[in-house]
């Protein structure tokens, strides 16, 4: 099927940077995608925007050139339900890639044993209003309760301004549950205001919440963007990454987002967005916790088990 991407669509920068900060080895990206090809693995019908490809070789690709050892690829709005691409790269990823699908709560129990043989380890729910349609909370409960014997978790992807609605599903649900993006807060706010301040509380009352301190490059208001060898992007986006880090430094992920759909303003050097990483966790010890040893507690943990 042939595809036109949505007009304005931005494709991932082609010529990434190599990074100045020589990640720990074993090193993580916690949060990128696939896309398509879409003549092999068709977008959605009810997707809300259509991407340029991004296929599984570029991607790992870019995890080789970055310096990450592996990823972990999360289920993109445009690909719906069918999670077909995303498993066709775990599959090509020699125990490489672990992955985060999206279901329905018909999915049969064989579907999901064969979803966690390809690599499978949790389900994303997303409440951005622009890249879903509004799924009943009762629905993505039964599918909670469907993974959570499987050891999985919950990726929930939500705006600041919606937490206090979505504060007592959150809280019910019966696994681990990893925040997208620091829960996308307005980072023209305090650091320390009420905003930002509940998403702290909401991890300090409950320990099985993750935070991916990701996407600064969709936070920041002011810059300056990973381009042109910026050494010092995002800074407004820096506090609030950095308070997660020091409050919770065995419950923070980081990854990449590549290939980073739906920015309008710029692309950035994926390479200085790994140098990012040196603001938010500037020692050796944060940078092994955010990259390897939490990430590897989360998604490879019978690798960690038989050492
Ligand atoms: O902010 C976004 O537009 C966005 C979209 C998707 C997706 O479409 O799955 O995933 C992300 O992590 C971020």
């Amino acid at each position: 099927m042939e595809f036109e991407v949505t007009p304005g669509w931005l494709a991932f920068y082609p010529n990434p940077s190599k990074p100045k900060f020589v990640m720990p080895a074993g090193a993580v990206d916690a949060h990128c995608h696939v896309f398509g090809p879409g003549a092999q693995f068709p977008y959605a019908p009810e997707r809300k925007y259509t991407p340029c490809d991004a296929s599984k070789e570029q991607l790992f690709a870019l995890r080789d050139h970055l310096g990450f050892s592996r990823n972990v690829i999360v289920q993109a709005t445009c690909h719906g339900k069918d999670n077909r691409a995303l498993v066709d790269a775990l599959l090509s990823s020699n125990g490489m890639a672990r992955g985060v699908v999206t279901l329905s709560s018909d999915v049969t129990e064989a579907e999901l044993q064969q979803l966690h043989e390809a690599g499978v380890r949790g389900v994303r729910f997303n409440f951005v209003k622009r890249l879903v349609d509004f799924t009943p909370k009762e629905e993505l409960l039964k599918v909670a309760q469907k993974i959570a014997p499987l050891g999985w978790h919950v990726v929930v992807y939500f705006e600041a301004q919606d937490l206090p609605e979505l504060w007592d599903f959150f809280t019910e649900l019966p696994t681990t549950v990893v925040v997208d993006h620091m829960g996308r807060p307005d980072v023209s706010k305090p650091v320390d205001g009420e905003e930002f301040n509940l998403f702290v509380r909401l991890m300090q009352e409950h320990p099985n919440i993750w935070s991916k301190l990701s996407c600064p490059e969709r936070l920041s208001k002011t810059g300056p963007a990973a381009l042109n060898g910026e050494q010092h992007a995002y800074q407004d986006v820096v506090p609030f990454a950095r308070r997660l880090m020091q409050e919770f430094p065995d419950r923070v992920l980081f990854g990449t987002d590549w290939p980073h759909p739906n920015l309008k303003d710029h692309m950035p050097d994926d390479g200085l967005l790994v140098d990012y990483v040196v603001q938010i966790a500037p020692t050796a010890d944060e940078q092994q916790a955010l990259l390897v040893d939490n990430p590897m507690r989360l998604y490879w943990p019978e690798e960690l088990r038989s050492e």
